[in-house]
């Protein structure tokens, strides 16, 4: 029974829960199914009540009040908790049919998306056949705003790059609260970033070269991004992400149903295209004499 779902990812305050909240919305008005799985152990109000909660399991409060962990320790503490506990979303999600979309709200700590293993090992859980056979796409939200400033640009996009290349599912970024982008400067700026090349970067340091005191200190995140010389490695790290080809994002504002509608066409197309592109079962007798012909 095929399945299909949608994780949620992102820095912290990007806009998961409310994105989750406007695809629900969104489902119920095409009379669609979804089933919210919240993976967020310190998440506490929702507009939509979860269907599953991690908090059923295990909550970060009580991690924190009984293992005296912090609010990252606790994190990754919950979720060890949960790669050993698998049958809590086994059990749950395993009799959800194909008509249901499972939407999957992450916690926003980036170390989750970064360097930890624990992502890829729930998403194996997730996607494995045998295992729970879900067809999954991870979405990973950028506050719209927040990259407008070519540090911080660079540096969230690194970090969805990353979450890319640990999950080896399909990866959709989205740059959200399109609606703080204000007038036409702000769009217009904002589109430089919407489909950028290693230009964008290097003009930006070929300008700062010009202006450089000689001193090579940063003074802010925009000087680290600019200093001549920090010149080599922001044209290696742009480089890096255009030999990618992922730096493109869709916009996503909320209150736009229409907005809301062609990210979730989009999540679909990934899936579906996602389907078609998996690879045979190479132990299936039919695909190997079809191969020998
Ligand atoms: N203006 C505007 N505000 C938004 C939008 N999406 C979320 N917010 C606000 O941003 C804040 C964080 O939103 P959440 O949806 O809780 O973000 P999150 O990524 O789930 O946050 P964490 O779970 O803490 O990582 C809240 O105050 C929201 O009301 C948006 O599209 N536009």
């Amino acid at each position: 029974m095929s399945k299909f779902g949608a994780l949620i990812m992102g820095p912290a305050g990007a806009g998961k829960t409310t994105f989750c909240s406007a695809l629900i919305n969104h489902l119920r008005n095409n009379r669609r199914s979804c089933f919210y799985v919240n993976l967020d152990p310190a998440a506490e109000e929702f507009v939509h009540e979860p269907d599953l909660d991690i908090k059923d399991l295990i909550s970060l409060e009580d991690v924190m009040e009984e293992m005296g962990l912090g609010p990252n320790g606790g994190l990754i503490y919950c979720f060890e908790f949960l790669l050993e506990n698998l049958d809590f979303l086994t059990e749950a999600l395993d009799p959800l049919t194909e008509e249901y979309l499972i939407i999957i709200d992450m916690p926003g700590q980036i170390e989750l998306y970064t360097h930890i293993p624990i992502l890829p090992t729930l998403v194996k859980h997730l996607t494995r056949t045998g295992a729970l056979d879900i067809n999954l796409c991870a979405a990973y939200l950028l506050e719209a705003t927040f990259v407008v400033d070519k540090a911080k640009f660079f540096a969230g996009t690194l970090s969805a790059m990353s979450a890319m290349i640990m999950l080896e599912v399909p990866h959709v970024n989205i740059l959200s609260k399109m609606d703080l982008v204000k007038g036409q400067i702000g769009k217009r700026e904002l589109k430089r970033f919407l489909d950028p090349d290693e230009t964008l970067l290097d003009d930006e340091a070929e300008e700062a070269g010009e202006e450089d005191d000689g001193s090579g200190a940063p003074r802010d995140t925009q000087s680290v991004m600019r200093g001549s010389s920090f010149k080599k490695l922001n044209k290696a790290v742009a480089g890096l992400i255009d030999s990618f080809s992922m730096v493109s994002y869709l916009k996503l504002d909320v209150q736009d149903e229409d907005s809301v509608g062609a990210v979730l066409s989009y999540i679909d197309e990934s899936i579906q295209y996602h389907e078609a592109q998996e690879p045979k079962d190479p132990l299936d007798e039919t695909n190997m004499d079809e191969e020998a012909e």
